[in-house]
Order: structure tokens, then C-alpha cells, then sequence
């Protein structure tokens, strides 16, 4: 089974999927954050390597969806989907003009080819945050790359995820406001979480409590 999470930059995507992972015995696919090249970059010059980027994440988010794909014994949390690449990231990277249009058209039709080889996962679940909560996160864990990030980068992100989630068709969709949660160190607000997920697909045997 493929479960993924959605959300923005800080929403905290990384930390429930492991927390997941240690709950139901899943294994985790996380983003290429570590040896990506062109990350810190990009964040110091988006108009020279967010094309490079996309093409990098793109790649990587498709050798995973590949991989799941040929996994489908085992189930598996995804850490960001290949979606959220292309009609948030490079969408907004294009609207903002770091992205001119050859570039986006280019990598638009490589996405809409890979869209062909790929299936939607099993169930998607959507981390929304407001933006000083996303803020207060990226704080927190201190990567020095993001500390340049600004918010209103953040709010065009998080319309964009709005539009996104609200279109979403390609199966299953929750949504969870983590503005209030603390799913760390509330075992009742994890909890609130496994039960969606619960309701929302069938773990069955694979359940390790
Ligand atoms: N397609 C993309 N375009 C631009 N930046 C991206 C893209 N995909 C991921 N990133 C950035 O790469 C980094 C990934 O970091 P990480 O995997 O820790 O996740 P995150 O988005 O910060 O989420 P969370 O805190 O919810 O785990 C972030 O700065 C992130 O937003």
C-alpha cells in the first residue's frame, strides 16, 4: 500500500511519517534532501537553479513512486508526493518568473509523460498550516539554507496547496489542521490521526499493535 503525506515546507511531513512508521511497522521514503545539489543553491538563487531543482526532485520522486509500485506487499509512507512538485513548487516557481515558460513547459510535459507510468497513491494525508506555524517549524530545526526563506514564499506555497487539495481526484484525500496539534508529545492528538487513517483504508493484518 502507498500512503503519502502533503503539506508545506515545516508542516511537519518527516516527523509524522516516521512517527507512522514506528506505529504500524511501514517503511519511510523520505525527500532527497541530504546530497541534493542544487537545495541550498537554490535557496540563495532561484531565478539560476530552480529549473535544475525541479528536474532533480522530479527525478528522484519518480524512482520512488517506481519503487513503491514494485513493493506492493510491503506498505510504504512517502514523504511528499510528485505532485506537490509540479502543480505547487514548479507552478509557483513560474508564477513568481524564477521559472520563464520554455523551462516550465519543458518540465511540464516531462511530468505529464511520467504521469503516465505512475499510480496515485493509496491514500494522501494533507499536514495544512498556517504561516507562523511553518515559520516557527523551519525555525526550530535550523537548516541553515531555509533561514532565508520568506514568508510570503510560504503563503504562495500554501495557496497553491489550498487549490491543489481542494481539486485533488486521484483518490483518497484527508485533511489534517496541524495549527493546533502537537502529535509529538500528545499521544491523544496521534491518535486523532491513526483514527482517519484507519477509517479512511483497510490496514488489516498489517497492523503491529
Ligand atoms: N519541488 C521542490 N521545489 C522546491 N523545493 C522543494 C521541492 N521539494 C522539496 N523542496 C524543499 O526541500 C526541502 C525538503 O525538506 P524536508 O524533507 O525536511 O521537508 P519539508 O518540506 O520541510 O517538510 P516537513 O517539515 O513537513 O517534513 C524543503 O526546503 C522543501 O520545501
Amino acid at each position: 500500500m502507498h500512503i503519502a503525506i502533503t503539506g508545506n515546507i515545516g508542516a511537519g511531513k518527516t516527523t509524522l511519517a516516521e512517527k507512522l512508521a514506528e506505529h504500524y511497522g511501514w517503511e519511510v521514503y523520505y525527500e532527497a534532501v541530504d546530497g541534493n545539489p542544487y537545495l541550498a543553491p537554490f535557496y540563495s538563487d532561484m531565478q539560476k537553479w530552480s529549473f535544475h531543482l525541479q528536474v532533480f526532485f522530479l527525478n528522484s520522486r519518480f524512482e520512488q513512486v517506481l519503487k513503491i509500485k514494485s513493493k506492493e506487499d510491503q506498505t510504504i509512507i512517502q514523504d511528499r508526493t510528485i505532485y506537490e512538485d509540479a502543480y505547487i513548487f514548479a507552478q509557483n516557481l513560474y508564477e513568481s518568473g524564477h521559472l520563464n515558460e520554455t523551462d516550465f513547459q519543458t518540465y511540464r510535459s516531462l511530468f505529464e509523460t511520467i504521469m503516465q507510468a505512475i499510480t496515485p497513491p493509496d491514500l494522501m494525508i494533507y499536514l495544512k498550516a498556517d504561516i507562523p506555524k511553518l515559520v516557527s517549524q523551519i525555525k526550530l530545526r535550523g537548516r541553515d539554507y531555509e533561514a532565508t526563506i520568506d514568508p510570503n514564499y510560504l503563503h504562495s506555497l500554501n495557496q497553491l496547496y489550498e487549490q491543489f487539495t481542494d481539486k485533488y481526484d486521484h483518490g483518497k484525500l484527508i485533511e489534517i489542521d496541524v495549527n493546533e496539534l502537537d502529535f509529538v508529545s500528545n499521544q491523544d492528538h496521534f491518535l486523532h490521526i491513526t483514527k482517519q487513517i484507519e477509517k479512511n483504508v483497510n490496514l488489516g493484518k498489517q497492523l503491529k499493535i
